[in-house]
């Protein structure tokens, strides 16, 4: 494919493009008539196939004869459906602002919205309801007078939801072995983020690409699905590059890449330390990767891979890889050393106001798809926070929950790597079974003790910032924030809003739920801890570890989860 005439064209007038933004916005004001919410979201333009790429052209026809089965979802939901759960949103905003001592006996993000004050029983009109026999204490952190049965279908058939999608990946002109791939990982219908996307992924000319969604939305296949749409099968050599801020992410790309693709000819190789050699060419057609590793393979020349044929660079996490303090100047290196008309893509669940207009120089004239601040995080992650007496007693504390941590499994987030080997030594020494994980330790265990956590084989992982972004693990129920994730020196120091949004992503995942709980043990956690529900916009609820009922509440919630949407 050429890609010597850089892309001039605009694909969408500015209008069209911000009404697309806002398509991938709750609206808490107005509820959107399916129609309206599906047209808005449909591109001006249809994205053209590109022609020039073996995988296109081959008998479009032939996507849709292989169709697999339907979900059993309507594209356009019913109109009671999506008010039901809109209702339920203006209550919640409603109980942020009232503040936290209205918000008991009230709870926002379990499927229990049998609790809402306007009576409404569920939220949504197509899930089912088993009644159990569990019930609500006094001012109680969960109610579990209903179990809610979530069907992923019925939260993709809702326009407030991230997960909807008006359309269906066929409409999606993804080539015939790339649906094969879609269907055999067992997804059926795009979520927000990918039916808006793709479309102006895959458009021609290529045109670069800022996307915002809400953590395990489902932007990795996104930006997958274009990575494989644009490589030639038949060039054996990189032409895309995919880079990740940690080699346990860059890892999960790779798989998922793999699986995607696993109909096509096109082949991976992971960038990562230790996964090359000196003086030996990488014949494979995408490179997933971290940043330094691409550096030290970019400056040998052409030795290891010719960087004039990379037509696709993508960032995950993008905030973090383009951040000016870290792995921003080897990004930048990189960028420069690859040819100018590259298709640059940058996603992530979190864009700083700093760092989308930086994002916006490093990807010029980019379509650009951000949330509102509001939107950011989950709904469906239940966040609280737990007050010990100080420093000392948070160990306790940690101590007290692990019951309700072994329930499916978690992420502790600790400051540092000496105090998450503390804390695994000291379960360990209980008779816990925990691992602890962090960039001390070599790659091969790193990835051995990930890949154990993984398969369920550890149920607890302690851990630092390293898997703060992007780790998919859909069995993690519950994070816990044991320190605030802080910005900067002791002294200088300033809650880190994106860090904290990424760590309690990493439960709640496609439609599942979750819970988070952060310590607070002294006058400047409890200032960080206020400071971020201010910028998010949320209460969390308040619980006691020494408290039964507390407790109780926690595991039954943690139960719930588990089951996830089926
Ligand atoms: N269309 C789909 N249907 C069903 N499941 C999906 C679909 N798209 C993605 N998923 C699943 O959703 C989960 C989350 O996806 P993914 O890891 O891409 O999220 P993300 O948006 O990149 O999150 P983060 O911001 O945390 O990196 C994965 O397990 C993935 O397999």
């Amino acid at each position: 494919m050429s890609q010597a005439d850089s892309p001039k064209e605009e694909d969408a007038p500015v209008a069209s493009l911000l009404s697309r933004i806002s398509g991938l916005s709750t609206n808490n004001d107005d509820t959107p008539s399916p129609s309206s919410e599906s047209s808005s979201s449909t591109p001006a333009t249809r994205p053209k196939p590109n022609t020039a790429n073996p995988l296109f052209g081959r008998a479009l026809a032939g996507v849709k004869s292989d169709r697999p089965h339907q979900a059993s979802a309507p594209a356009s939901a019913p109109s009671a459906s999506a008010s039901g759960l809109n209702k339920n949103v203006e209550l919640i905003d409603t109980q942020n602002k009232e503040g936290e001592k209205k918000m008991s006996g009230f709870d926002n993000g379990w499927g229990d919205s049998t609790q809402t004050q306007n009576g409404d029983a569920q939220s949504n009109g197509q899930t089912q309801e088993t009644k159990t026999d569990a019930t609500m204490s006094e001012g109680g952190l969960i109610s579990n007078d209903f179990q809610v049965e979530v069907k992923l279908a019925d939260l993709q058939a809702d326009p407030n939801s991230a997960l909807y999608s008006a359309k269906t990946f066929e409409a999606l002109n993804l080539h015939e072995n790339l649906m094969k791939g879609i269907y055999s990982v067992g997804f059926k219908k795009p979520s927000k983020i990918q039916e808006v996307a793709l479309p102006l992924l895959l458009g021609s000319p290529p045109k670069n690409l800022i996307g915002q969604s809400q953590s395990g939305t489902g932007k990795t296949a996104a930006f997958t699905l274009n990575m494989l749409s644009r490589v030639d099968p038949n060039l054996l050599t990189p032409q895309a590059i995919c880079l990740a801020p940690s080699r346990e992410l860059a890892r999960q790309i790779q798989e998922v890449v793999d699986k995607i693709g696993q109909f096509t000819e096109i082949k991976t190789h992971l960038a990562v330390p230790g996964s090359w050699t000196r003086g030996k060419r990488i014949e494979k057609h995408i490179l997933i990767g971290t940043p330094g590793t691409l550096v030290d393979m970019l400056s040998r020349g052409k030795t290891i891979f010719d960087p004039a044929q990379v037509r696709v660079f993508v960032l995950d996490e993008a905030d973090e890889m383009i951040a000016l303090q870290g792995l921003g100047d080897q990004t930048v290196r990189i960028k420069k050393m690859l040819p100018p008309h590259v298709q640059n893509v940058l996603f992530s669940a979190t864009f700083p106001e700093q760092v989308q207009q930086f994002a916006e120089s490093f990807a010029p004239e980019a379509n650009k798809l951000f949330l509102k601040k509001e939107e950011v995080t989950v709904e469906a992650i239940k966040q609280l926070y737990l007050e010990c007496d100080g420093e000392a007693s948070k160990y306790d504390a940690l101590s007290a929950l692990y019951d309700c941590m072994s329930i499916g499994q978690s992420i502790v987030f600790c400051r540092t790597k000496a105090t998450a080997d503390q804390i695994a030594q000291r379960l360990t020494s209980e008779g816990h079974s925990v691992a602890s994980l962090h960039g001390d330790k070599q790659s091969n265990e790193r990835d051995d003790i990930l890949d154990g956590f993984r398969n369920g084989k550890t149920k607890v992982l302690i851990t630092t910032n390293v898997v703060a972004r992007g780790i998919d693990i859909q069995q993690v129920n519950m994070v816990v924030n044991y320190d605030v994730p802080d910005l900067g020196r002791e002294g200088d120091f300033k809650p880190d809003i994106e860090t904290y949004i990424h760590r309690i992503g990493r439960t709640g995942r496609f439609g599942r739920k979750g819970c988070s709980v952060i310590f607070v043990h002294d006058d400047r956690s409890r200032d960080d801890v206020e400071y971020i529900q201010q910028q998010l916009g949320k209460r969390m609820r308040k619980i006691d570890a020494r408290n039964e009922d507390d407790l109780d509440q926690l595991e039954k919630a943690l139960k719930a989860a588990l089951k996830g949407p089926n």
